[in-house]
């Protein structure tokens, strides 16, 4: 259960009520008192501010039993998450002040010709006389926004901004959000050639599949600067990380281990593609109808590829079915579609990684009973695989080397980077996978990244620290 801060602002009629009655109210009704602020004090009433930590589902619960209170009038509830995102998340600064004159001639014209005509003369100046060398363009078309679907562009923003704001917290890289009003692949691949000039990279964002892939494989393609699908290749690469480590902690070897991928979008295609290269050898995929199987009849281009590779059983059933003696339950699909009875009939010492957003596809207070070692991808549990914990390191080291591509031993030894983070002896059922404050995340994604790109021949530049 995820929990909240609210702030409720009260006006308190001193002769019918007192604060300890409030107290014990908000106490009763699932609340914890953080803070009070007195707004304003008088003879006879006064006007305060209280902050609840509640669970979600206990917010309602709280107001209305305070609003029952004689002597009460609840004035407003403000929810600390919506006040975060008040007036929008992020916003552009200058990197230095414009002071006089001749400031602006310098950045401004006259100026700015001469650096403009260096540019034109030779176009790779682009990345030491313009943002582009530290800018990524976050990109979606709000189709498959989280787990909440095709919610639209102008909803999908704030999921937006919040990258850019990992992007810049955790490796100083200025990412914009692009929020597409088209659902065209076409228009879409067009729009985002057209507007890569300013951009040294390019992450797709909660774009649904199977557009998803042509989008990528074209711009990847027809761009000379790296373009990465985060719900593909970062999901891809941190379950990857995740399960190396979750593995040794229940002493079983990735070859052996029978694994279901449930939802085989986005995320589930780019999972058991990177899962095979691996070494898993016993794998089930599994959207809505049911198994993928092999030997099977798909037009979905990426399920068909699925039923041609030899690792994949052939068994037809429901995930209910399937899940039988399974080792790995990996979900990127939707939230609440497994019981705790299900996970029940997987083999012992199994491994569920939750990782639909915002709702897992099993509730950890039901999973956490029934597996050895559990995962979501929420900040508000241990053990959280998100994908934040590759894009950021990503993106830092194939701009710093000006990649030309990401590509799969960037992303393989990016996984690598990510599970070496937690030490052996550190290592257990509830640390698999470092945190995303632990500094040393990005630093290590980083330098794996690059030392894969100069070996494989994707760098255009010799990072100082490599030479
Ligand atoms: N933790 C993370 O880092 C992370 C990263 C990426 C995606 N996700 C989550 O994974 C989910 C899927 O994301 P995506 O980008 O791949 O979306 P997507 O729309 O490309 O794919 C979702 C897939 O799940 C399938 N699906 C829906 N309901 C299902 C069910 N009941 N059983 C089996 N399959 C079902 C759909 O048919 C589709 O193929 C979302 O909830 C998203 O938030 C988490
Ligand atoms: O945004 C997240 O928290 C992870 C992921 O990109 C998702 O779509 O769920
Ligand atoms: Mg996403």
């Amino acid at each position: 259960m995820a929990y909240n801060s609210i702030i409720v602002r009260l006006e308190m009629n001193h002769e019918l009520v007192n604060f300890g009655e409030v107290a014990s109210t908000v106490s009763k009704a699932g609340g914890d008192i953080r803070s009070i602020d007195v707004i304003r004090s008088g003879q006879h009433n006064s006007v305060r501010d209280i902050t609840i930590h509640a669970a979600d589902d206990k917010e309602r619960e709280i107001t209305e039993a305070l609003r029952s209170l004689p002597g009460i009038v609840v004035v407003n509830v403000s929810d600390q998450t919506f006040l975060a995102h008040l007036g929008g998340k992020i916003e552009v600064a200058p990197r230095q002040p414009i002071k006089n004159r001749d400031d602006l001639s310098k950045v401004y014209t006259p100026g700015v010709a001469r650096v403009s005509t260096a540019i034109h003369e030779n176009p790779d100046k682009a990345y030491s006389l313009t943002i582009k060398r530290n800018t990524v363009a976050v990109v979606t078309d709000g189709t498959a926004v989280l787990g909440l679907g095709d919610i639209g562009p102008k909803a999908a923003a704030p999921v937006m901004e919040g990258k850019a704001m990992l992007f810049k917290q955790l490796a100083g890289v200025d990412a914009f959000p692009i929020c597409l009003d088209t659902k065209d692949t076409e228009e879409i691949i067009r729009t985002i050639k057209a507007i890569s000039p300013i951009f040294g990279g390019i992450n797709l964002e909660d774009i649904s599949s199977p557009r998803c892939f042509e989008i990528e494989r074209r711009l990847d393609e027809e761009l000379d600067i790296p373009v990465f699908h985060d719900d593909q290749h970062g999901t891809a690469i941190v379950v990857v990380a995740g399960l190396l480590n979750a593995l040794k902690v229940v002493g079983k070897r990735i070859e052996h281990v029978r694994v279901i991928v449930n939802g085989i979008g986005a995320a589930g295609v780019s999972i058991c593609k990177m899962l095979l290269a691996a070494g898993v050898t016993r794998l089930v995929p599994v959207d809505r109808e049911g198994a993928i199987v092999r030997g099977g009849q798909y037009d979905h281009p990426m399920w068909a590829w699925l039923a041609e590779q030899p690792q994949v059983e052939a068994v037809q059933g429901t995930l209910q079915e399937v899940i039988d003696g399974a080792d790995v339950f990996i979900g990127v699909s939707r939230g609440n579609i497994l019981s705790a009875d299900d996970v029940s009939r997987m083999a012992e010492n199994r491994i569920v990684f939750a990782m639909a957003n915002p709702t897992p596809e099993i509730e950890p207070e039901e999973a956490l009973k029934v597996v050895r070692v559990f995962a979501t991808g929420r900040s508000d549990y241990p053990n959280q695989i998100n994908n934040v914990l590759v894009f950021p390191g990503m993106f830092r080291g194939a701009l710093d080397c000006r990649a030309k591509t990401i590509n799969e031993p960037m992303k393989l030894a990016a996984a690598r980077a990510i599970a070496a983070v937690v030490k052996a002896e550190e290592r257990h059922e509830q640390y698999i996978i470092p945190s995303i404050f632990n500094d040393q995340v990005v630093p290590n994604v980083r330098r794996a990244v690059i030392e894969a790109a100069i070996l494989t021949g994707v760098a255009r530049r010799i990072p100082p620290d490599f030479r």
